[in-house]
């Protein structure tokens, strides 16, 4: 995609300084005034793990695309081995309540605003996309992925109860038994692996290559009225976003309960220490 064919804007820049010095746009977008298209790129480093400002800068930066009239939104990262880590663990661990509330429920809006959007998605998954990582990707619509990577959600492999939106992520892509398998399993997949199961739709040898086949995939839409479009896509998804839709503060309350709980705690601490001691050896 040329510099010049692009408009390219950053959204995060102001909640992140709040919080941390180091990187200001955690999110960045770049729309093609050929395509109308908008890639927007994840850029948390080091692993695109989602925090609360991570969160508020996708699904913002989601709105703003909607809302400039774009054709469609690829989501793919900066980072050319992790697409996403998914959640941000050190906000699960001993969180003060009124910030744990304010990530689930950012959590809660970031995946309706994407799994319903308006608006053509794609993702191009660039690296690992693990656990929310892949819960985003399986939101798009369409999925391309480089291979040598991995995605998947292992929660039960470390002891994490997996949330119900969490599940209908994965279902509205696999089939029931290949789901019920994969999240008993906590089983995290190769990219050859995930085409085999049909939960990448394609494999692209480059990020390039990624970007251009989910820009294919927008423009297939080309013909379609984009208000029967999206309306189509409401209706077809609405059963798996019911629980967010009519009950969010009962989801809430269910998972805060969970988070807090000791033994939710106890996993975590030890999760967090294995993957920290991994960079020690
Ligand atoms: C009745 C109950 C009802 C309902 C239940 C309700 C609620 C339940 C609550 C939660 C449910 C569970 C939901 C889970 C969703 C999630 O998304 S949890 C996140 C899980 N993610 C992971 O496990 C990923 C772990 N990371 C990795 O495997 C690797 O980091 C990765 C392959 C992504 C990249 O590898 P590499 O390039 O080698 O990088 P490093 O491993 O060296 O990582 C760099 C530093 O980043 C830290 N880090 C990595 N991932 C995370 C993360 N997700 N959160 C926080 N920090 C992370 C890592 O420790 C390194 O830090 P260091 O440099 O060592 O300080």
């Amino acid at each position: 995609m040329l510099r010049s064919q692009t408009k390219l804007f950053a959204l995060g820049k102001r909640q992140l300084c709040r919080s941390m010095s180091k990187s200001c746009d955690l999110t960045l977008v770049e729309v093609d005034d050929k395509t109308g298209i908008a890639t927007l790129t994840m850029n948390k480093p080091p692993v695109n793990s989602c925090n609360l400002e991570m969160m508020r800068a996708l699904k913002d930066s989601m709105k703003q695309i909607e809302g400039n009239k774009s054709r469609g939104i690829i989501l793919t990262s900066s980072n050319n081995k992790v697409f996403s880590s998914g959640l941000d663990l050190n906000e699960l661990r001993n969180p003060e309540q009124e910030r744990l509330v304010a990530f689930w429920k950012e959590l809660q809006e970031m995946w309706l605003t994407l799994y319903l959007s308006n608006l053509p998605t794609a993702a191009a998954i660039n690296g690992h996309a693990l656990a929310v990582g892949c819960v985003m990707a399986s939101a798009c619509e369409y999925r391309v992925m480089l291979p040598g990577f991995t995605i998947g959600i292992h929660a039960t492999k470390f002891g994490y109860v997996v949330p119900p939106f969490i599940v209908n992520s994965y279902l509205s892509v696999l089939p029931r038994p290949v789901v019920e398998r994969a999240l008993l399993q906590g089983k995290i997949f190769s990219t050859d692996e995930a085409q085999q199961i049909n939960l990448i739709d394609e494999v692209a040898n480059s990020k390039e290559e990624a970007l251009s086949k989910c820009a294919s995939f927008i423009g297939s839409f080309a013909e379609a009225n984009p208000v029967a479009r999206a309306l189509t896509k409401r209706q077809l998804r609405a059963e798996f976003a019911r629980t967010l839709l009519d009950e969010p503060e009962a989801e809430l309350k269910e998972s805060l309960e969970y988070i807090t709980s000791p033994l939710f705690q106890d996993s975590l601490d030890a999760y967090l220490a294995k993957l920290k001691s991994k960079n020690k050896k």
